[in-house]
């Protein structure tokens, strides 16, 4: 028999991380939080961890550099990625919305996101010929200073939205985090991604994701 492979998995650094860090470990990976440094790679017995921007998680597993992650579906539509999407993890859920200043009525000429493909299939589907801007954070102030009469930006509690006078119009999609797969790992790596992908699944199940 040979010995099994190194699983690698891609995790995103920001609000995910230690959720998914901490999930990875009960599902039975001997995986830990890192300690603090600047290393992006982490090796424990058998498994890898990539520590990588939100966006470039569904890049590292369609591409097969990393056998399996965890992000946003948000993230994941955006991408355009064809990944294997086997589980909703059921945390970091949160809604992409269509977010303008209270009692806005004028058209909406210019849209702002940091979900540029999102945004225009959203438009598209409704006849809508506004002009995508793409920002990459603090979205919902665009809206605020004129720079978009309308955002497309996450909404959760909604309080980013009732603290700059802001309201969602319209929800886009929900959006919570998610177990992707590489199709091709799935099939050579399925001794160590079916059990994974199975006790994921009851913890999911349990509610204790
Ligand atoms: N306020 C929120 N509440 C719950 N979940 C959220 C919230 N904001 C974002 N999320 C979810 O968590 C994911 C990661 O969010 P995070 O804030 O870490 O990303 P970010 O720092 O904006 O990303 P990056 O800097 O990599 O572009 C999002 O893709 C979304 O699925
Ligand atoms: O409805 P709420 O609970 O207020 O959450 C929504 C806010 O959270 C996220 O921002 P984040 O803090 O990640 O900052 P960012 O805009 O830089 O991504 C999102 O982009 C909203 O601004």
């Amino acid at each position: 028999m040979t010995a099994p492979s190194t699983l690698t998995l891609a995790v995103p650094k920001g609000r995910i991380f230690e959720r998914a860090v901490d999930l990875l470990s009960r599902a039975g990976l001997p995986v830990h939080l890192p300690a603090a440094s600047r290393a992006l790679r982490h090796h424990f017995d058998g498994v890898t961890l990539l520590e990588l921007r939100n966006q470039d998680v569904p890049v590292y597993v369609d591409l097969g550099v990393a056998d399996a992650g965890i992000v946003g579906r948000d993230v994941l539509l955006e991408s355009g990625r064809s990944v294997f999407e086997p589980l909703d993890l059921r945390f970091a859920g949160c809604r992409l919305s269509l977010i303008r200043e209270v009692g806005a009525a004028g058209p909406i000429t210019r849209v702002a996101s940091k979900y540029p493909r999102l945004t225009r299939a959203y438009l598209q589907e409704r006849g809508l010929a506004a002009e995508i801007v793409k920002l990459s954070g603090n979205i919902e102030l665009a809206a605020l200073t004129g720079l978009a009469d309308a955002v497309v930006d996450l909404v959760q509690t909604g309080g980013t939205l009732r603290a700059n006078h802001l309201e969602e119009v319209d929800v886009i999609l929900e959006s919570s985090a998610r177990l992707v797969v590489n199709r091709v790992a799935l099939k050579l790596k399925r001794e160590q991604l079916r059990p994974l992908i199975e006790r994921l699944r009851t913890l999911v199940a349990e509610g204790d994701a």
